[in-house]
């Protein structure tokens, strides 16, 4: 809703007489000031999936095209586009992208041994969930670590979310977690279809919310859970692609059911919230992230950090935060917890 905000500042400036000089962006816009704005749904080589008009009667998917103008810049999951051309959602028709917002927020997937480059792979999201199993595959807390490290980097507001609850208790693991003050949930598969799916959407209503988790952890069995039309949403970018979610290669967003009780037609009817499934996990390295950024996760700690050397890195002898927490500025437990996820950085062996 802050684009429509913004948006009426700029029709001001649109309407100034021009100066000499003006900014670029004045000159080009009006070419494509019936530009429809909508969201990116999925990608799939080069096809991308919009939805025009949300929450509205004339909802729709539309495909579309990066229009030549847009050069090298990548359009992502979550991100918001404007379109032109055939925006009806009649089959074999294609609508073309000719701006990309400004993103919020962007989840970044590492170069791997496939694919050199660093890539951007979902846009805009507010929280990434973090899938781990209780036992069967046992959990990892490096992994987990690591994952905390990408959300904090990205900007994004971690959700740790512990399945298989019938297998093993949840407390040792979340002890751990507490002086980080994460955000949990605990499901198990025989409840998720009762009360347990209900339990996981109150973290995220309202907001767009990536899940990441490797094989085995129950992530399909959760998201089938908290999505339960998948099949009906996906049905349109299933015909388009000719492929089914096996294949799934981009991330995808799904929209979640309204809550129970929410009026027809409601704001809390209609911004329900995200779920983004990703496919592979293994490509959520983090060999790109900038540690300096993990401090301001800390606010507790950040303070501390003035007296430290040039370019600390927080895990070293001389670091000033030793000293912060003795003098009782914030609790040892914390900095424990923020040395730990700085040395989760590197992978070892079995990570
Ligand atoms: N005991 C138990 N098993 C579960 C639970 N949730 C899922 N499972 C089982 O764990 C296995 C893996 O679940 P999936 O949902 O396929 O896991 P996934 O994370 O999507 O894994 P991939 O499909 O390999 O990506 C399946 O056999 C599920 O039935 C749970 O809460 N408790
Ligand atoms: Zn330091």
């Amino acid at each position: 809703m802050r684009r429509y905000g913004k948006d009426a500042d700029e029709d001001d400036i649109r309407n100034r007489p021009a100066r000499r000089g003006s900014r670029p962006r004045t000159r080009i816009r009006p070419k494509h000031e019936d530009a429809e704005g909508a969201m990116v749904l999925t990608v799939d080589r080069g096809r991308i999936t919009c939805l025009v008009d949300p929450g509205t009667k004339q909802e729709r998917q539309v495909v579309a095209m990066k229009a030549r103008e847009l050069g090298r810049k990548g359009v992502v999951v979550g991100d918001v586009v404007n379109l032109v051309g055939d925006l009806s959602g009649d089959t074999d028709t294609l609508a073309r992208i000719v701006r990309v917002e400004e993103r919020s927020s962007v989840l970044r997937r590492t170069a791997d041994d496939d694919d050199p480059y660093e890539r951007i792979v979902v846009a805009n999201a507010d929280q990434l969930a973090i899938v781990t199993a209780l036992a069967d595959p046992e959990p990892r807390p490096r992994l987990i670590d690591r994952c905390l490290v990408a959300a904090y980097d990205a900007g994004m507001e971690p959700l740790l979310v512990l399945t298989k609850s019938d297998l093993a208790p949840a407390e040792p693991l979340l002890e751990s977690y507490a002086p980080l003050g994460i955000n949990y949930v605990v499901t198990r598969r025989d409840e998720l279809e009762t009360v347990g799916a209900e339990a996981v959407r109150e973290h995220l209503r309202g907001l767009s919310t990536v899940f990441i988790g490797h094989s085995g952890v129950g992530k399909t069995t959760l998201v089938n859970a908290l999505v339960p039309d998948r099949r009906r949403q996906t049905g349109h970018v299933n015909a388009v692609t000719g492929r089914g979610r096996h294949t799934t290669v981009s991330a995808l967003a799904l929209r979640l059911p309204p809550p129970p009780g929410a009026k027809p037609g409601s704001r809390k009817a209609l911004d329900t919230g995200w779920v983004i499934d990703t496919p592979g996990f293994r490509s959520f390295g983090l060999s790109h992230i900038d540690p300096s950024r993990v401090i301001h996760a800390f606010p507790d700690l950040e303070p501390g950090t003035v007296d430290c050397p040039r370019a600390c890195s927080h895990d070293e002898p001389d670091c000033a935060l030793d000293a912060w927490v003795a003098d009782g500025h914030a609790e040892a437990a914390r900095l424990y917890s923020l040395r730990r996820l700085l040395s989760s950085k590197e992978a070892r062996e079995g990570d």
